[in-house]
């Protein structure tokens, strides 16, 4: 049929690229060293001396120099609901969000357009993830509109995907960039927790983590196969992507939006879920590809969700230090940013080029839980194919 007959022409000839990546964060940095002061002053609770005592342990153990928040002591001081526990204060901290979130995103985006150097007009797709808004239209809808994509854009909204939304939404943009010719899909994560900023409370030890660990981050990256000659300079192949589910771990990483806000509760056994699984989910995903160990032969980026995630892959796998060393600069540099901690990572991989060339690994942890992996290929200027994934 004529109608069916044009479907490999649809198709890309090569596997998916990131072609560009842009990062962005708020303005309010604040020192880790500094921060159980700041939290308990701000949130009017000195009085629970013990409480900042244990923040204080988990702050200087989170291997965490500084992160940056939406949020200022003035904007809280403006919302008291949103520090009183007792008050409901969801739909203030969405008001906030609706235009926070859809802005920091376009930042990030408009960095990584700046690199890429073609004209927005030729985006189109963009796919957009967060848990921090939630709104019709989405912030895709917003985000298109502050970078003036082109009206035909085809967006795609993921909503409350946790910390593995990025490697989620990379695995989606290398379906839409191989599956459609000249496809270039924008891709666009960005988290505020002032959505989950809550006063500390001796019955909710889970508060304690979230506050000492998580900061505000966009990411953003362009994707596409075939890269123009002329025109585009590919980072990284797209080699593989897969996703495994780890049985009977649903309360790993959960998460609720409450009156009060985002509830969200990583378990204390995440650090031993990942060291007792990670070996064989990553055999899982590169088995196919006739790779069976041998992993300090590949570079890594890990989402860094806590120094003890690293510390316990490292472990699993005998990793060279050096191999997590783009993971724990991010870390150390902005804290656990949820879903666009990755991108920050492969951004620094890219600056790191020199040490990390070849084949790598990118995962990502989230709720499920779920690993999510992508193979990466890191392209340098002068060979951009790498002759052993090449047809
Ligand atoms: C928090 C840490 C830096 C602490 O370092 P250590 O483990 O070496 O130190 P430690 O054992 O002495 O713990 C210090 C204090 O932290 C407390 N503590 C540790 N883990 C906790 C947790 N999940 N919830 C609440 N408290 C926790 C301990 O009880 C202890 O309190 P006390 O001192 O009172 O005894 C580390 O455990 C870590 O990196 N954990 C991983 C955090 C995590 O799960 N991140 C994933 C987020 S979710 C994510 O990234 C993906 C997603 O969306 O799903």
């Amino acid at each position: 049929m004529v109608l069916l007959g044009n479907r490999q022409a649809e198709r890309a000839d090569g596997p998916a690229c990131i072609l560009a990546i842009g990062t962005a964060n708020p303005a309010n940095c604040v020192r880790q060293d500094e921060y159980a002061d700041y939290y308990f002053r701000v949130t009017k609770s000195e009085h629970l001396t013990e409480l900042k005592a244990k923040l204080n342990r988990i702050c200087h153990k989170s291997a965490i120099k500084k992160r940056y928040f939406h949020h200022t002591e003035e904007l809280l001081q403006g919302h008291p609901e949103i520090i009183n526990r007792t008050l409901p204060s969801l739909n203030a901290r969405l008001d906030i969000t609706a235009t926070a979130v859809p802005e920091l995103a376009a930042a990030a985006a408009t960095s990584a357009i700046a690199e890429w150097g073609r004209p927005v007009a030729d985006i189109t797709h963009l796919v957009v993830s967060t848990y921090s808004a939630a709104h019709m239209p989405g912030v895709d809808h917003r985000v298109a509109s502050i970078l003036g994509l082109d009206p035909s854009v085809r967006t795609t909204m993921l909503y409350v995907k946790g910390c593995s939304s990025a490697s989620t939404m990379l695995r989606v943009a290398k379906d839409m960039a191989e599956n459609n010719r000249r496809a270039r899909v924008l891709l666009v994560c960005a988290e505020l927790t002032l959505i989950m900023f809550r006063a500390p409370h001796e019955d909710h030890v889970e508060t304690t983590i979230t506050q000492a660990l998580l900061g505000d981050g966009a990411g953003a990256m362009i994707v596409g196969a075939d890269p123009e000659d002329s025109e585009e300079r590919p980072l990284f192949e797209m080699v593989a992507a897969s996703q495994r589910t780890i049985p009977e771990t649903t309360h790993g990483a959960v998460g609720q939006f409450m009156e009060d806000g985002f509830l969200f509760c990583p378990s204390f056994e995440m650090p031993a879920l990942i060291l007792e699984n990670i070996e064989q989910c990553l055999l899982d995903a590169l088995r196919p590809l006739g790779f069976n160990g041998g992993w300090n032969e590949l570079f890594w980026a890990v989402h860094p969700g806590g120094r003890a995630i690293l510390d316990n892959m490292e472990e699993a796998l005998q990793l060279e230090p050096e191999k997590m060393a783009a993971s724990r600069y991010v870390l150390s540099e902005y804290g656990n940013m949820s879903g666009p901690t990755v991108i920050f990572v492969l951004d620094e991989i890219r600056r790191r080029h020199d040490e990390h060339q070849g084949l790598g690994v990118m995962m990502a942890f989230g709720p499920g839980v779920v690993v999510e992996t992508m193979i990466l290929h890191a392209c340098n200027t002068a060979s951009r194919t790498n002759p052993a994934y090449s047809e």
